[in-house]
């Protein structure tokens, strides 16, 4: 299955629809993939095992073998295989299904041929990405700290990506860290002796992002006393990170998807083409699929970007990381302002775990430089903490709802009836709960429910396995 990176990818299609076949061989007939067709199962089964493809799009319901006893019997021997799973019974029970017999992704019908050709291109890259190693980069967790499973998938995906150009998007609210995890992408890239230049759309008035961005020659507009060079050229053979992508105005969007199928773009103002070789990072706490449905975001950019992407976890998804992210503030804090380092009594340690985090680890970072300058002793008390974070706690106020409050009572009740079989089966039923309306908002589709949840997508097959096993 692992093929030389630039190799056309072979494809297989099973459908006995002989119009659906038609359709995608059309559709998949580019110069980087090599389609095959076949119109029953039994005999795809036999070829495929013999040669095994890339990637595997199937129906579901054809006559003899069905799609999901394929795939199973094709993940048997070939575990990494991508199959996607078509169906024209589109509902949540196919999807799961689908899913939990270890699906890539799951294509309703009918489908948008542009969009069948993208899923096919995503896990393309993806079996070709998993091929690599899938080692943490060593010093990885030094400067950036992570030792909880959310922040681990982080971590594992940033080893995977570790010998790739390839575009990354990452996910996440403001201030979990993914201009930090970009910097990473870089520094353990093959281009981190080059320049990592970080830009932020939102940042920048619109009427200047081309110039920004592209550059200028002399005389341009009023005020271009000289020629400038742009990110883009200042990035060259580097990383460029462009930060709230989703600001992007829509020309500039335009632009940036010409320079990354050429490589080339135009100063404003120029006639000679620059031809630069930078690798894009784009960020955003946007759900940029719904600029897409809004015609604010263009599709095939959002495409184009999104081959990979990595959710950073918010900072309730990563608890147990809480403590020492305060622990390595406190002391950065410290020798910036050149003061001794405070130290959080267990009882603020325990209630920093329980807080609601909107701000994420940004508010963490600056909670901490707050309490080096204001706490009085070196032991930070509960009383020493800003008034809204202790009265959040002092009324169990839940800053998200009152789900939290009920959880909280239930939890006590459960404990007081000594019942501690209960407690351990919780988090796997909330778990539970908030993937199925995950999945069923994005009917079904796997990719953006882990997206929506701050998981990867491996993370979200591996918890539907567990929590459903006999699906
Ligand atoms: N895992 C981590 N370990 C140590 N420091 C971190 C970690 N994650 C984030 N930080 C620090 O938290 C602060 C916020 O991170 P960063 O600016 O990367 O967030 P962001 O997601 O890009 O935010 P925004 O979307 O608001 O721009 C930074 O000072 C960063 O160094």
């Amino acid at each position: 299955m692992s093929q030389a990176a630039d190799a056309p990818a072979r494809v297989a299609v099973i459908d006995d629809d002989r119009a659906i076949r038609f359709v995608l061989s059309r559709a998949l007939a580019q110069p980087d993939l090599a389609v095959e067709c076949f119109g029953e199962a039994e005999e795809a089964l036999e070829a495929l095992l013999a040669c095994p493809p890339e990637v595997v799009v199937t129906d579901i319901r054809m006559p003899g073998i069905d799609g999901l006893a394929l795939m199973a019997r094709l993940h048997q021997t070939h575990p990494a295989l991508p199959v996607i799973v078509m169906t024209a019974h589109s509902n949540l029970d196919s999807a799961v299904a689908s899913y939990q017999g270890g699906a890539f992704e799951y294509l309703p019908k009918p489908f948008d041929v542009d969009d069948a050709l993208a899923l096919v291109r995503r896990a393309v890259a993806h079996v070709r990405e998993q091929a690599r190693p899938a080692v943490v980069p060593e010093n990885l967790n030094d400067d950036i700290i992570g030792e909880s499973p959310a922040m681990q998938d982080v971590f594992r995906a940033i080893g995977r990506l570790s010998q790739s150009h390839i575009s990354v998007l990452l996910r996440g609210a403001s201030g979990t860290g993914k201009e930090r995890i970009a910097r990473a992408l870089h520094q353990h890239s093959p281009r981190a002796e080059r320049p990592f230049i970080a830009l932020n759309m939102a940042a920048i008035p619109r009427d200047l992002v081309e110039s920004e961005l592209f550059g200028h020659e002399k005389g341009a507009f009023t005020g271009a006393t000289a020629r400038r060079a742009g990110r883009f050229e200042q990035a060259d053979g580097g990383t460029l990170l462009l930060d709230e992508i989703g600001d992007m105005p829509a020309d500039t969007q335009t632009r940036l998807l010409r320079v990354l199928a050429d490589g080339e773009f135009f100063r404003v103002g120029g006639h000679m083409p620059v031809k630069v070789d930078v690798r894009i990072i784009a960020a955003t706490h946007q759900h940029l699929e719904t600029l897409v449905e809004d015609g604010r975001f263009r599709e095939d950019l959002f495409h184009r970007l999104n081959v990979i992407a990595i959710a950073l976890p918010s900072l309730t998804q990563r608890w147990e990381d809480i403590p020492r992210l305060a622990r390595h503030f406190l002391h950065a804090a410290a020798s910036e302002l050149e003061t001794e380092t405070k130290v959080l009594t267990a009882e603020v340690e325990a209630l920093l775990g329980r807080l609601a985090w909107p701000g994420n680890v940004r508010q963490l970072e600056n909670l901490c430089r707050w309490l080096t300058v204001m706490a009085s002793g070196r032991e930070v008390l509960l009383e020493d903490l800003p008034d809204e974070l202790r009265t959040v706690d002092a009324d169990a106020a839940p800053a998200n709802g009152d789900w939290r409050t009920a959880l909280r009572d239930w939890a006590a009740q459960t404990l007081a009836a000594d019942d501690d079989q209960t407690l351990e089966q919780a988090l796997p039923d909330v778990e539970e709960i908030l993937m199925t309306a995950a999945l069923e908002h994005t009917g079904g589709r796997k990719g953006e429910a882990a997206a929506l949840l701050g998981w990867g997508r491996n993370t979200l097959t591996r918890k539907l396995k567990a929590s459903r096993p006999d699906g």
